[in-house]
């Protein structure tokens, strides 16, 4: 099932264990494949890869096969068929060398709520045989202190927020060092504030030169965070590559604000606007090729009264409808 070549392979570099190459990707998928067995076809001959030093979104809506890829490349669970290699070896069969090397946060971290944070961690870097119990006090108050919880140390684990666990699983992510973080929707269910810090330690983390794999369903933080982005709907792979090669896809919006929408959509198109579309007192448009100042002349010599001209430079979303043809709101 697994054509790939025997970890030992002299020839193939990204086989050593120790330094793999990333000359395929810190994640490389080909034909990644999974049917549960109740007949759903939850991920659909995925071939996704993913650059060293990469924030990485893994975008789609709910349901659209984020987790069950994540599950499949962190040994978790078979593929029914295809390959899955991180950091350069076959997974789940290279598990035990790989996943030290992985820090992931899925589904929410598991804490014990009656230990403070800082006993949760102790805890958890006791359990690794590789971590020397003489630097363990200051592994884990390094780790604290990464993720802002060095003041929240003493603190019993089930006092704490939403988002200091997520942090606090974070941290446990944290406690040796990785090559790749694996996050699973990890400002899911924090409140704005949460999620900029997550968001903030991900960007940290990355300038670090960890590769970051993050998966959610919100295209505004994908958009913010990552440098690269796949999109997945329905089980398969919409699209993928660098975000800036992605934005190019879409062209820029010209947004006209106006109590005359209806009069300042037929000019727009007059001028050579396409995809000219009214919401509310917003008309937008692709701009037409000429001098964007003369377009504005002509809808005030046609009487609209303009309160906003302005160019919106495409968003991933435009992208995602751009490559698609659909909306992001995919549905089920
Ligand atoms: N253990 C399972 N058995 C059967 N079907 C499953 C199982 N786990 C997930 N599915 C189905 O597989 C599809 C993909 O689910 P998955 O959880 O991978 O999506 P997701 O993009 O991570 O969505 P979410 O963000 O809601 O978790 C869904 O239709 C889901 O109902």
């Amino acid at each position: 099932m697994d054509p790939v070549r025997p970890e030992s392979d002299p020839a193939r570099p990204e086989s050593d264990p120790v330094r793999p190459g990333a000359a395929d990707g810190v994640i490389a998928t080909r034909g990644l494949t999974k049917r549960y067995r109740g007949g759903q076809l939850a991920v659909d001959g995925l071939d996704l890869t993913v650059p060293a030093g990469s924030v990485f979104g893994f975008l789609g809506p709910n349901g659209s096969g984020k987790t069950t890829t994540i599950r499949m490349l962190m040994g978790l669970i078979e593929p029914t068929s295809g390959t899955a290699r991180v950091l350069g070896l076959p997974m789940p069969r290279a598990a035990r060398t790989v996943l030290p090397q992985v820090g992931a946060l899925i589904e929410g971290p598991a804490l014990y709520g009656h230990l403070s944070g800082r006993d949760n961690l102790l805890r958890l870097d006791a359990a690794d045989p590789t971590a020397d119990p003489r630097t363990r006090g200051a592994r884990v108050a390094a780790a604290l202190e990464r993720v802002g919880l060095a003041a929240a140390a003493g603190k019993r684990a089930k006092a704490y927020s939403l988002g200091m666990k997520q942090r606090l699983g974070l941290a446990a992510a944290l406690l040796r060092p990785r090559r790749l973080l694996v996050l699973d929707e990890p400002t899911n269910g924090l409140d704005p504030q949460g999620m900029r810090e997550i968001r903030t330690l991900i960007r940290e983390l990355a300038a670090d030169g960890t590769t970051v794999f993050l998966s959610s369903h919100l295209l505004d933080e994908i958009e913010q965070v990552c440098t690269h982005v796949a999109v997945m709907a329905r089980g398969r792979l919409l699209a993928q590559g660098a975000m800036a090669d992605l934005a190019a896809g879409a062209r820029d919006r010209l947004v006209v604000t106006t109590p005359d929408p209806a009069e300042a959509a037929r000019v727009l198109k007059e001028q050579g606007a396409a995809d000219v579309t009214a919401d509310g007192d917003k008309v937008t448009g692709e701009p037409p090729d000429r001098d964007l100042a003369e377009v504005n002349a002509a809808l005030v010599a046609a009487g609209v009264r303009v309160r906003g001209f302005t160019l919106r430079r495409a968003s991933l979303e435009d992208s995602f409808v751009a490559l698609t043809g659909e909306g992001f709101d995919v549905a089920r």
